[in-house]
């Protein structure tokens, strides 16, 4: 197999890389509708199996597991997910020629080899669906073609696809079909329904393709979601310390305060989240985002290349046949940082004392959430699909941290993230040395030592107007406007 994207022409790809179109909510209007008496048979129950199950079984479908012989019989995680949640479990043999539709929900490694697996069961004219387009774009999977092939991809980790459909929300949700199997032509009548029943309706649905969520998906993740949280969770719990910080109060900052400053981002963009500091610790928080943005770009312009021209796949191809070596390597390097071994401390932190002594780490995600944003769309990605997968998505990441730190979120995420963030930590922390050291503890620690609250008012307007001007905001505040049903978290 070879990869889809580039085997097709650039006309080809641009078409298909803007492939986005927003979805109102009357397009839902038929609910669950289609899949409604359909059997829907997930293979994977994991991070979005399981809780991709529970929110479908909970809008009213039939949702069953079919399992490897070995999970069942070693009663592995996945086994233990889907039957202590009472869902009925089989071997592929019992359950997959009786699906009229087949979730594919294993980790992106194993696709391959869980699509060769079950095609042969499937029944005729049944459907295939995936979360996530990498079989298909980067390893260009082919597929029998009287099967129907879509895609319902929630930006955003599994375990929070969850926790927004029990609060009442959701999560936004590209949609695709593959169109070389469509043959019935109800694809996206199937997608939809899918979509409507993991509560993605709620939040925002975009109308995309394969490919354009494979090329923004795992640029959002290897980027601000996930490898700039890590690197700067990283760099500001040992400036904390070097900074003589009680490790302590570092850690539960660093752990709760993504958290907390990105909430101020989902509900009213970066301006909101700026808007929560003070006069002078904005102005500071404007101009280290700019120094940032400039140091980073470069950064995320090469990882957004390499996902692009498929160097970023061929070389997490050879990890997984290197039994994912790399993976495992930087997995245990994580885990023995000293952010990621300190517990939080039993101190009382406040919600502003969040933003007020974590001016660094609000400036991270203001230089994260815009370049990723600017790289994206500068790459073809349409301003929503980008909005999504940088803006949106970054507290719903921050809030796995605040569970149980970076293992927690690396644990949450796919491989195919985790490998990604990896790649990129180990870039950016030696990228940032030299804009550590000028870092001192009133950025991240203590707060500015500032008697009042004055500044230059035409400063402060400049970048007031900067703030409010970013393209990012001005598409936040219209797909916010469609999320009605949002909650807060903290
Ligand atoms: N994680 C996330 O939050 C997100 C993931 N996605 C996408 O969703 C899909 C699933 O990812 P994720 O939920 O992270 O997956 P997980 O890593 O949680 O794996 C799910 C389960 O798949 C099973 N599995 C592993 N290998 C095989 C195999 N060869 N055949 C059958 N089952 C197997 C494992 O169970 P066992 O070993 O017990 O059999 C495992 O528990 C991916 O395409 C991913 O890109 C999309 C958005 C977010
Ligand atoms: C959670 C999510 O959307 C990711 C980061 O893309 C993934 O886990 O693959
Ligand atoms: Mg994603
Ligand atoms: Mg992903």
């Amino acid at each position: 197999m070879a990869n889809y994207f580039n085997t097709l022409p650039l006309r080809e790809q641009l078409a298909q890389l803007a492939k986005c179109r927003f979805m109102y909510s009357s397009e839902f209007a038929d609910g669950v509708d289609a899949l409604k008496g359909k059997k829907m048979v997930v293979i994977g129950c994991g991070a979005q199996g399981l809780n991709q199950g529970l929110n479908l079984r909970d809008s009213g479908l039939d949702v069953s597991y079919a399992l490897r012989p070995e999970a069942i019989e070693q009663k592995r995680q996945s086994w233990k997910n889907a039957t202590e949640n009472g869902f009925t479990v089989g071997t592929y043999e019992e359950l997959i020629p009786t699906a009229d539709v087949v979730l594919n929900l294993t980790p992106d490694k194993q696709h391959t080899s869980a699509v060769k697996a079950v095609m042969p069961l499937m029944k005729e004219g049944a459907c295939l669906s995936y979360s996530h387009g990498f079989n298909i774009v980067e390893e260009g999977m082919k597929i029998r073609d009287d099967l129907t092939v879509i895609m319902v991809a929630p930006k955003c980790p599994g375990s929070e696809v969850r926790a927004e459909y029990v609060r009442g929300f959701g999560v936004p949700t590209l949609i695709a079909v593959h169109e070389a199997n469509d043959p019935k032509g109800e694809g996206l009548a199937l997608a939809k329904a899918y979509a409507v029943g993991t509560g993605g309706h709620k939040a925002g649905v975009l109308m995309s393709s394969f490919i354009a969520e494979v090329k923004s998906d795992l640029m959002g993740e290897q980027t601000i979601l996930c490898g700039m949280l890590q690197t700067g969770s990283i760099l500001c719990f040992d400036k904390m310390i070097e900074e003589g910080i009680e490790p302590g109060y570092a850690s539960k900052l660093i752990q709760y305060g993504w958290e907390n400053i990105t909430e101020a981002l989902k509900y009213g963009g970066v301006t909101n989240m700026l808007d929560r500091l003070s006069n002078p610790a904005k102005i500071k928080a404007y101009d280290l985002a700019e120094e940032l943005k400039e140091i980073m770009r470069p950064l995320y312009n090469k990882h957004q290349d390499d996902i692009m021209n498929g160097n970023f796949s061929a070389g997490m191809m050879e990890d997984w046949a290197n039994d994912d070596a790399k993976l495992h390597a930087w997995r245990a390097d994580t885990a023995e940082t000293a952010f990621e071994k300190t517990p939080a401390g039993d101190i009382k932190i406040s919600e502003q004392e969040y933003f007020d002594h974590g001016i660094l780490m609000v400036a991270m995600v203001k230089a994260g959430v815009e370049l990723a944003f600017e790289t994206m769309t500068a790459a073809g990605i349409i301003a929503e699909s980008a909005y999504y997968e940088s803006l949106h998505e970054t507290p719903l990441i921050a809030n796995t941290i605040a569970r149980k730190k970076l293992y927690e979120m690396n644990a949450t995420i796919s491989d195919t993230a985790e490998y990604g963030c990896y790649l990129y930590n180990h870039a950016c922390v030696p990228l940032l040395a030299d804009f550590m050291k000028g870092i001192k503890s009133d950025v991240i620690g203590k707060g500015l030592d500032v008697d009042d609250n004055g500044v230059d008012n035409a400063r402060l307007i400049e970048v007031n107007d900067a703030l409010r001007a970013h393209p990012v905001e001005a598409v936040g505040a219209v797909l916010r406007g469609h999320m009605a049903d949002m909650k807060k978290i903290v």
